[in-house]
C-alpha cells in the first residue's frame, strides 16, 4: 500500500537591514514537495523518481543525483547509513519560488531535501541537526535558517571544512556540474562527511504583524556566487557604521 506526505518550504528574503549574512525573513510563497512511497514499485539505486512543475520546470535536472532537493536528501541519508531512499518513492515538486532572484530558492530546496530525508527514513533529526545539514550545503545561514524555522530569524555560522562528498547550492552551475562529475568518479570510496555539531545558531526575532513584504522580482537571474563576487573585499569603517540599526 502506498503512503504519501507533503512538505512546504517558504521563500525567504535575506541580508535584512544591517544583518548581512545574518537576518532572514520567511515569505508566503512556497516550494511544495509531495512524496508518495510505494513499496510495490520496482527498486532503483536511489529509489527516487522525480517530477517537477512550476518555476524553471524545464531548466532543472530530474536526475535524483544532481537535482539539489533530492541530492541533499541522498547526502543526509548517506550520512545516516542509507544508500538511497528506503522504498521506491515518487517525489513531485511544485515550485513557486523564482530561481536566482534573491528569494532563497536554493535555501528552500536544501531545507526541503533535509526535511524529505528526515521524514522518508524516520531519522528523527532535531531542528539544530537539520540546520547543521543545511549549512554544510548552503554556505550562508540567513535564508536556510528562516526557511527552516519560519518568521524573522537572526543566525550565524562557524567556519567549517566542507571538503568531501557534499552537495553545493551556491556555486556557479558549471563549477557545480564539474564537482558532481568528480564526486561521481570518486564514488568508489563513497566517503560522506557528517556535519560537525552546532555549525549554526539562530534566534527568532519579533516582527510586527503590521510589516508586510512586497518582493520586486527582477526579470533576470543572478547566481548568488556571481552576486557575491561583485562585492568589494573590504568596506570603509564609515560605510559599515552607516548600516547600523537606528533606534527609535
Ligand atoms: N526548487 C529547486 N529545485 C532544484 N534546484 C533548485 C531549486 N531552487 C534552486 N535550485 C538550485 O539553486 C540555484 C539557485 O541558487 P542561488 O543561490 O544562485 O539563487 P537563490 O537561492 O534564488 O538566490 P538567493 O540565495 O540570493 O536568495 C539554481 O540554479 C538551482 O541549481
Ligand atoms: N546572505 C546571502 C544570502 C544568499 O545566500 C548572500 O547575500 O549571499
Amino acid at each position: 500500500m502506498s503512503t504519501s506526505f507533503t512538505i512546504n518550504v517558504p521563500a525567504t528574503s535575506a541580508n535584512i537591514g544591517p544583518g548581512f549574512d545574518v537576518m532572514g525573513l520567511s515569505l508566503s510563497l512556497y516550494l511544495t514537495v509531495k512524496a508518495r512511497v510505494d513499496p510495490q514499485q520496482p527498486t532503483t539505486p536511489t529509489n527516487i523518481s522525480l517530477v517537477y512543475e512550476g518555476e524553471n520546470s524545464s531548466g532543472l535536472s530530474l536526475d535524483p543525483n544532481t537535482n539539489l532537493i533530492t541530492r541533499t536528501s541522498l547526502y543526509v541519508l548517506a550520512c545516516s547509513g542509507h544508500q538511497g531512499f528506503p522504498h521506491p518513492t515518487t517525489v513531485a515538486v511544485n515550485n513557486r519560488i523564482p530561481l536566482g532572484r534573491g528569494l532563497g530558492s536554493s535555501g528552500a530546496a536544501v531545507v526541503a531535501g533535509v526535511l524529505l530525508a528526515n521524514a522518508i527514513a524516520s531519522l528523527n533529526l532535531s531542528q539544530q541537526w537539520m540546520l547543521d545539514y543545511c549549512l554544510m550545503i548552503e554556505h550562508h545561514p540567513d535564508n536556510v535558517a528562516a526557511a527552516l524555522v519560519g518568521g524573522f530569524v537572526a543566525s550565524y555560522l562557524i567556519d567549517v571544512d566542507r571538503s568531501g562528498n557534499i552537495p553545493e547550492s551556491e556555486a556557479d552551475p558549471a563549477v557545480v556540474q564539474q564537482k558532481q562529475r568528480e564526486q561521481m568518479a570518486a564514488a568508489a570510496d563513497d566517503s560522506v562527511k557528517l556535519p560537525p555539531d552546532n555549525i549554526g545558531h539562530f534566534l527568532r526575532l519579533e516582527c510586527s504583524p503590521k510589516i508586510k513584504a512586497i518582493a520586486i522580482i527582477p526579470q533576470f537571474e543572478l547566481a548568488t556566487s556571481k552576486a557575491r563576487a561583485a562585492l568589494p573585499g573590504t568596506y570603509k569603517t564609515q560605510d559599515v557604521a552607516a548600516r547600523r540599526p537606528i533606534p527609535g
